[in-house]
């Protein structure tokens, strides 16, 4: 297990892919893959095996799961040493990350490069606590932090409510202000996408374990077993696996209201670096990608301004602005030529290959691209209703409002977006998703933009 295959995978996005086909460990899981941990990595050099009420440093219980990435199970905790129950969120990195270079650590960078502390602990997810854990698969990182919620872009417990505009544009006020102050500290995130930002939580601490449970549900677990169906023995992997808590899903609850706040957090450091010494590669999906960085490898602070603008987008309509179907890179690519236009050169003509499969040279009198015309045949009539229009300006894309698709039912929540807000936000993106990156805005200026003030 290569460190780059781990951190490949946002696995919030792209969950159930490849857990039935087991390279390593031989071991399977009984349920359906979605939002777990790949079982093949529980082997050396990879998860730390636990179950429910195990303790982990003598101190906290594990009673459900937050989350997986690439790098790392989030397991929720009660602080067993506290006289009133205490909960937090422990990530435990895998072995073969836990390394002194570890990119988790390098959040601790930001309480020594002199940011107000307060400032921090304001839009930063800071650990509590941080300790070691020897296991069968290796040593790992173990990091304490606060407990979180749903991601930002689907503050589905908002969703009804009279000034959701209001709430979604105070969110990504914050998360503009808080990308603002790493960069005047000389830090770039490298991973700002709404995955990374989340609700804070509060009211929790002085709960029961079972008030906890009764509010995010018990935790639903599966069977690891053997890939011919029996129970194993294997002390590098757990016997089961937890879904993870759907906060989305608590969200629809009345009761939510008491915890989940309007408040962003960002998380995941992994990615930081110095502006002063950027890296040759950014760890970002696809859909937040600049294309400078796309086409020519270029990396510098103008790639955080063009995810930022992706995900302000995210936090105010509910959806992806360039959304592709499993990272593809030309499907990207099109798509944003298809909302902002041509590329420069010699980007359009020479850097971008497989532009001509998709795109031709020229473009229209308004100046659109043109898609390539395919022998396709119209599509049949009771499929035609998919077939809507793809979005050809920032205005067009944002027109469309705001959506929450339900999970795992069809439809969704729906609101369209006030006219004079459509057009302060069409202005703010078009500046953040300048092609030339000396062209975008910085994100200071950004901040002054009067849609911040609507
Ligand atoms: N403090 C927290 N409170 C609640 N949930 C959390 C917290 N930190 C992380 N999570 C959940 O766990 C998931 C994985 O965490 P995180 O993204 O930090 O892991 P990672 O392995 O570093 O991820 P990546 O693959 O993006 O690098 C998150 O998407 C989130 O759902």
């Amino acid at each position: 297990m290569s460190l780059d295959e781990l951190g490949a995978v946002d696995q919030c996005d792209d969950v159930d892919m490849d857990v039935y086909d087991l390279p390593g460990n031989d071991l399977v899981c009984e349920g359906p893959p979605t939002g777990l941990e790949k079982i093949y990595d529980y082997e050396l050099g990879g998860h730390h095996p636990l179950h429910l009420g195990d303790t982990l440093h003598d101190r906290y219980r594990v009673i459900h799961k937050l989350g997986s990435g690439g790098y790392a199970n989030v397991w929720l905790c009660c602080d067993t040493t506290t006289d009133r129950p205490r909960y937090v969120a422990v990530k435990i990195i895998v072995a073969e990350a836990s390394t002194p270079e570890c990119p988790e650590l390098r959040v601790s960078r930001l309480i020594n490069i002199g940011i107000d502390p307060e400032a921090v602990a304001r839009h930063f997810c800071l650990p509590l606590d941080q300790f070691s854990i020897d296991g069968p698969n290796g040593t790992h990182h173990a990091l304490v932090y606060p407990v979180l919620g749903s991601r930002v872009s689907r503050l589905l417990n908002k969703a009804h409510d009279d000034d959701l505009d209001v709430t979604l544009r105070k969110i990504a006020t914050q998360v503009t202000e808080a990308m603002s102050i790493l960069h005047t500290h000389g830090i770039c995130h490298g991973d700002f996408r709404p995955a990374n930002i989340l609700t804070r939580v509060s009211n929790l601490d002085g709960l029961s374990e079972e008030e906890i449970l009764g509010l995010v549900g018990e935790p639903e677990q599966t069977r690891v077993i053997t890939a011919s169906g029996e129970k194993h023995d294997l002390p590098t992997a757990p016997q089961y696996l937890v879904y993870p808590i759907v906060w989305e899903d608590i969200a629809q609850d009345p009761s939510a209201e008491r915890f989940i706040t309007e408040e962003a957090c960002i998380i995941d450091f992994g990615e930081s670096f110095e502006i002063s010494n950027p890296p040759p590669e950014l760890g970002i999906p696809q859909s937040y990608c600049a294309p400078e960085y796309v086409l020519d490898k270029k990396v510098s602070a103008s790639c955080d301004v063009w995810a930022l603008a992706c995900t302000i987008f995210e936090i105010r309509t509910g959806r992806r602005l360039f959304d592709t179907f499993d990272d593809d890179q030309d499907e990207y690519l099109r798509k944003v030529a298809m909302v902002l236009g041509k590329f420069p050169e010699p980007w359009w003509s020479e850097t971008w290959e497989a532009r001509r499969t998709f795109l031709v040279d020229e473009a229209d009198k308004d100046g659109k691209v043109i898609k390539v015309k395919r022998g396709r045949h119209p599509p049949p009539v009771d499929t035609a209703f998919y077939q809507k229009p793809e979005p050809r300006s920032i205005r067009e894309s944002i027109e469309e409002g705001l959506f929450y698709n339900f999970r795992y039912k069809p439809g969704g929540i729906h609101k369209y977006i006030p006219e004079a807000e459509i057009d302060n936000l069409t202005d703010l993106l078009e500046r953040m998703l300048k092609y030339n990156p000396d062209e975008r805005l910085d994100v200071a200026d950004a901040l002054k933009h009067p849609w911040f003030k609507m």
